[in-house]
Order: structure tokens, then C-alpha cells, then sequence
């Protein structure tokens, strides 16, 4: 039987029941289609497991995930470390229950019907579905990855999105962001979106679009349009459920820090 992300509805044990237990540094996993460019991420991490052998790899990766929201102006996440890591490649999932940005969806003929199957199945419902969409409020999309976006655009060039901390530059160039500011987590993704007259270089995916049509997803979308602090508060509260997804805290219950 195919292992799958994370289900709220199956019986198996960790860690087959897949989650935040650090998998993704395993092939296959780190080479399925959704977590192309993945590997980079990893190895910006390596040299910080090197130095505290002692944090495992899953807390890591959450970590890591809620620092650089912090960092780049987002919310404060109510994270709690501990998570047991998967030690072997035998407990990767397998390809296939990650979501798809655009038609063909694998399950469904409409962007949000595939939404909900992905994110039901883990146990969100349609608010967490439309507050962590809002994470593209930061990055970018790259050709040679998703095969999404243009090779390179007015908001993406060298040197032009200041990094955090007036730091200058961008990083690698390239690629296409949902939003202008692509290095701030802030509530604009929910005002590009559904703005026709956005700039046409800004990125928009099927099921990014989705989130204004559908009648569950508009009144969330257009909640965090209006207003920022409701954003925050619905995304930490889904980031942190998605960050504990099928983990086994040692010690029981987890450590806050
Ligand atoms: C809702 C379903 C989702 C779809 C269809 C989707 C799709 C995509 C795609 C196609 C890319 C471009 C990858 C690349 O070419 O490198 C991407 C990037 C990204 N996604 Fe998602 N994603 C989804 C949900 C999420 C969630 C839940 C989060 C976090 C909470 C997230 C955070 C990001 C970030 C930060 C990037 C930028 C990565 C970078 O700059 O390298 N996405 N997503």
C-alpha cells in the first residue's frame, strides 16, 4: 500500500503515518517533484546540525521554518520542540499527496476540490486551507523546480528585493513571486491575488486564484485581505498544526523554549 503524507483518519504507527519527522532528508523523499529546490534548504541547515548534533532534524526543519517567518516580519508561531526523527529512508512516503499549483489536479477537476482532498485528509479545514496559502506571501516559484513562473522578473533580478535588515540584494535571482515584497510575510499575497490589475509578472496558480472564487475559501481570503492581525492569527495557528503533524514528542508532551 502507498505510504502518504500525513491522514488524520489512518491507524499507522509512527512513522509510517508520515509528518514532521524529518523524512524529507532522505531520497527519495528530497527528490519527489513537490520538494524540488528542497535540497537547498538542507543544505543551508547542514553546517547548524553539524554544530548542535544534539537538535534532531525534524525540530530543525520547523525550526527553521518559524525562525525565517519571524525573521522576515511574520507572526511569532507557538513552536514546541522534541519531535523523534525518522532515522532510516524506509520511512519516506511515497510521491503523490503533496498539492499540485495547477491543472492537471491528480484527484480532482477543480483547484479547490484538491485543495480540500490534500488538507482535509491532514486534518485542516478550509481556514487552514486559505491561511497557509498566505505563506506565498514570501518566495518565489523557479523554472527549473516547479516548472512554474517566468526564468526571471522585474521583482526578482539581481539585487533588487532587499533581504531582511536592509541587507541588499536578493539572494539567487530568478524566478517568479506571488507578491513585490517577496521577503516580507505580511497580508499582501490576499491583495495581489484577486487584483486583475496586478502586475502581470506577479505569480498566480490555480490554487492560489481558487481562494476568491470558492464560497468557503472568499470570506476567509477576503477576512485576511482586510485585515493583517487576522491573517496572523489564523496562520499560526495552522503552522503550528502542520508543524506537529504526526510527531512523537521525547519527552512526552514536547520542550518549549
Ligand atoms: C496550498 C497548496 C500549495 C501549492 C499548490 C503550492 C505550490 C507551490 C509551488 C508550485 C511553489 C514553487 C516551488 C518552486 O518552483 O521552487 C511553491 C513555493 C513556495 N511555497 Fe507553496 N504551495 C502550497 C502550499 C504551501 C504552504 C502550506 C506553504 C507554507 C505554509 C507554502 C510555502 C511556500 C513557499 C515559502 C514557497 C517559496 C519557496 C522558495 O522561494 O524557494 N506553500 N509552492
Amino acid at each position: 500500500m502507498a505510504r502518504r503524507t500525513f491522514n488524520k483518519d489512518s491507524a499507522e504507527p509512527w512513522p509510517r503515518c508520515g509528518g514532521a519527522n524529518g523524512s524529507i532528508r532522505f531520497e527519495p523523499e528530497i527528490n519527489h517533484g513537490a520538494n524540488a529546490g528542497l535540497v537547498n534548504a538542507l543544505q543551508l541547515l547542514q553546517p547548524i546540525k553539524d554544530k548542535h548534533p544534539e537538535v534532531g532534524w525534524a525540530d530543525l526543519i520547523q525550526l527553521a521554518s518559524a525562525a525565517a517567518i519571524e525573521q522576515a516580519g511574520g507572526p511569532v508561531i507557538d513552536m514546541k520542540y522534541g519531535r523523534k526523527d525518522a532515522t532510516t529512508p524506509q520511512c519516506c512516503v511515497d510521491e503523490g499527496s503533496l498539492p499540485a499549483g495547477n491543472a492537471p489536479f491528480p484527484d480532482a477537476d477543480t483547484p479547490q476540490a484538491h485543495l480540500r482532498n490534500v488538507f482535509y485528509r491532514m486534518g485542516f479545514g478550509d481556514e487552514g486551507i486559505v491561511a497557509l496559502s498566505g505563506a506565498h506571501t514570501l518566495g518565489r516559484a523557479k523554472k527549473d523546480r516547479s516548472g512554474e513562473g517566468a526564468e526571471c522578473t522585474k521583482f526578482t533580478a539581481e539585487g533588487v528585493c532587499p533581504r531582511g535588515a536592509g541587507a541588499p540584494g536578493c539572494g539567487k535571482p530568478g524566478g517568479s513571486a506571488w507578491t513585490p515584497n517577496w521577503l516580507k510575510f505580511d497580508n499582501s499575497y490576499f491583495a495581489t491575488v484577486p487584483d486583475e490589475g496586478c502586475d502581470s509578472e506577479l505569480l498566480k496558480l490555480a490554487t492560489d486564484k481558487c481562494l476568491f472564487v470558492d464560497e468557503g475559501f472568499l470570506p476567509l481570503a477576503q477576512k485576511y485581505k482586510a485585515s493583517q492581525e487576522a491573517f496572523f492569527e489564523d496562520y499560526k495557528k495552522a503552522h503550528k498544526m502542520l508543524a506537529e503533524l504526526g510527531a512523537v514528542w521525547e519527552p512526552e508532551g514536547g520542550i518549549t523554549i
